[in-house]
């Protein structure tokens, strides 16, 4: 039978979500499923493992049904995840031993002090081009074993598997054939040396990670094995690609080019330049990361990573209650002609790049009794922009590159108050292409390339179809104005919480 699709596995950290992509590289189909968030104490983040992996597959069988696609026609599973978030499992039952610790998880943030106090931070970013922080996965890996009764012992005994959403996916998908992860995941978890393509003896011991536990590492693009007969009516599909979400919109935009730039805003959000072959190290506090291993040899990418972009409209919705639905913010922060001064730092969990601040936190600053609802929907949406006018401009300091225009994706490119403001922000036009679900178009390419569907990267450079240029209008004082006064309210929200 002809293989006519590839379906893509996007298990974000909202929603899991699965695609099927045509030869064209277009959607014929979406399968999506919603799962819980779990709040346990403050600062505190999980997931339920057995639930992403059940609304996982189900997601996949309704992309499958909705196109009256049979398994026989699909040539290859990809998968793109949240990453950083872990789940440490029995390997005999298969079951996990706690939650999926998720990356916006801060309970391991004094560890990551004691690391610092170690004087570990710059053998860190020499070795895994990160800061420490207990966004990445290493330090949740050792919170489970060291919480969990007799899980150390059992790491070191070789019971256990640990690992990024991927590997988890792919040991249910093969059922327990593979225990892997891609170059891209093993960047994330601070217990890898991006130069040498190998986790770090100094810093498994430093963190506490039985080597024992950690999965494979293998390329991004390749087939790790065979998906179990049972999920899809009695056909085995090639599970063949693994790629962190980010790194797989950076493909999936096409941004196989050194100086290209993609920008995902999703829960999170994250801007990633291409640089090519060669690891580049930040001056301004951005991260060193692989893009994606293929053949063996390495990509790298420099990052910026902000934790909350999307989900502050999440919080305006299920905490604040200001609106029923995310799209309703663009009409409301439209009533008004900007936010009557106030200012909206969303540091949820501390703030990322290029601040670094495990102990900042939300705040909401220059209110008066004129502030109405549509002012502070608006301070909310704008600083998702601001936040991104941060990065950029490190990322211009370090790779001496001026942005020319951005590139975007994700579930809040919808918003074109959001894009507007944006390139207005910014001074560049900001370019939406038609598919805005490139973190899945990635995934596909990798594991279409990996079995043959497509042949090679040059038949996917030209993949990108716009769908709209938003074009600065704002006078650049004006622009530059508003982005001081989000600087001086960022310094506010630093070092709020005592530790
Ligand atoms: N119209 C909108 N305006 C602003 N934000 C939106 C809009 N629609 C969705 N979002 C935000 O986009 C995020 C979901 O994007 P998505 O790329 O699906 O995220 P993830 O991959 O992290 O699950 C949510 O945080 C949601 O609040
Ligand atoms: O789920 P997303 O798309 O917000 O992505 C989360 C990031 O991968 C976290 O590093």
């Amino acid at each position: 039978m002809t293989k006519k699709y590839v379906l893509a596995l996007d298990e974000g950290t909202s929603s899991a979500r699965a695609i099927l992509f045509d030869k064209a590289g277009e959607i014929v189909s979406i399968g999506q499923r919603e799962f819980r968030q779990i709040y346990p104490n403050p600062g505190w983040v999980e997931h339920d493992p057995l639930e992403i992996w059940n609304v996982q597959l189900s997601a996949a069988r309704e992309a499958l049904l909705q196109a009256n696609v049979r398994p026989e026609e699909i040539a290859a599973i990809g998968i793109a995840n949240q990453r950083e978030t872990c789940v440490v499992w029995d390997i005999a039952t298969g079951l996990p031993i706690h939650n999926a610790l998720v990356w916006q998880d801060r309970r391991t943030a004094g560890v990551c002090d004691e690391l610092k106090a170690q004087g570990l931070e710059s053998y860190v970013r020499e070795t895994t081009g990160l800061v420490i922080d207990a966004y990445f996965s290493g330090t949740k890996i050792a919170w489970i074993l060291d919480n969990v009764e007799g899980a150390r012992e059992r790491a070191e005994r070789g019971e256990l598997a640990a690992g990024t959403i991927d590997s988890w996916l792919i040991w249910n998908l093969t059922e327990g054939r593979a225990h892997v992860t891609d170059y891209s995941n093993a960047s994330r978890t601070m217990l890898y040396d991006i130069y040498k393509a190998q986790w770090d003896d100094r810093l498994l011991a430093a963190v506490r990670v039985p080597r024992a536990v950690l999965p494979q590492v293998r390329n991004s693009s390749e087939v790790y094995g065979m998906s179990a007969a049972k999920f899809f009516d009695g056909v085995e599909i090639p599970v063949a690609s693994a790629v962190g979400d980010q790194q797989g919109a950076l493909f999936g935009q096409s941004c196989f080019q050194p100086g290209m730039v993609k920008c995902t805003y999703g829960t999170g959000c994250s801007l990633l330049m291409n640089t090519g072959a060669k690891p580049m190290p930040s001056r301004n506090n951005l991260l060193t990361t692989v893009a994606w291993g293929l053949d063996g040899k390495l990509e790298y990418a420099l990052e910026g990573l902000i934790f909350t972009c999307g989900s502050v409209v999440q919080w305006l919705r299920d905490e604040l209650k200001l609106i029923h639905l995310s799209s309703e913010t663009e009409l409301a922060a439209r009533q008004v002609p900007d936010t009557n001064g106030a200012y909206f730092v969303p540091a949820f969990t501390g703030l990322s790049a290029p601040y670094w601040d495990q102990y900042a936190r939300g705040a909401l600053l220059g209110i008066t009794r004129g502030t109405n609802r549509n002012h502070i929907i608006r301070a909310a949406l704008e600083s998702m922009a601001f936040q991104v006018r941060d990065v950029i401009g490190c990322m211009e300091a370090d790779s001496g590159i001026a942005l020319s225009d951005l590139n975007v994706d994700g579930g809040a490119v919808s918003n074109n108050f959001v894009m507007q403001f944006q390139a207005d922000l910014l001074g560049v036009p900001v370019m939406r292409p038609k598919v805005v679900d490139t973190t899945a178009r990635g995934a596909a390419f990798l594991a279409g390339l990996a079995t043959g569907f497509w042949a090679d990267q040059a038949d996917l450079a030209n993949a990108f179809a716009l769908d709209r240029k938003f074009t600065p209008t704002m006078a650049r004082a004006e622009a530059d104005k508003r982005y001081a006064g989000w600087s001086r309210a960022v310094q506010r929200s630093r070092d709020w919480e005592q530790h």
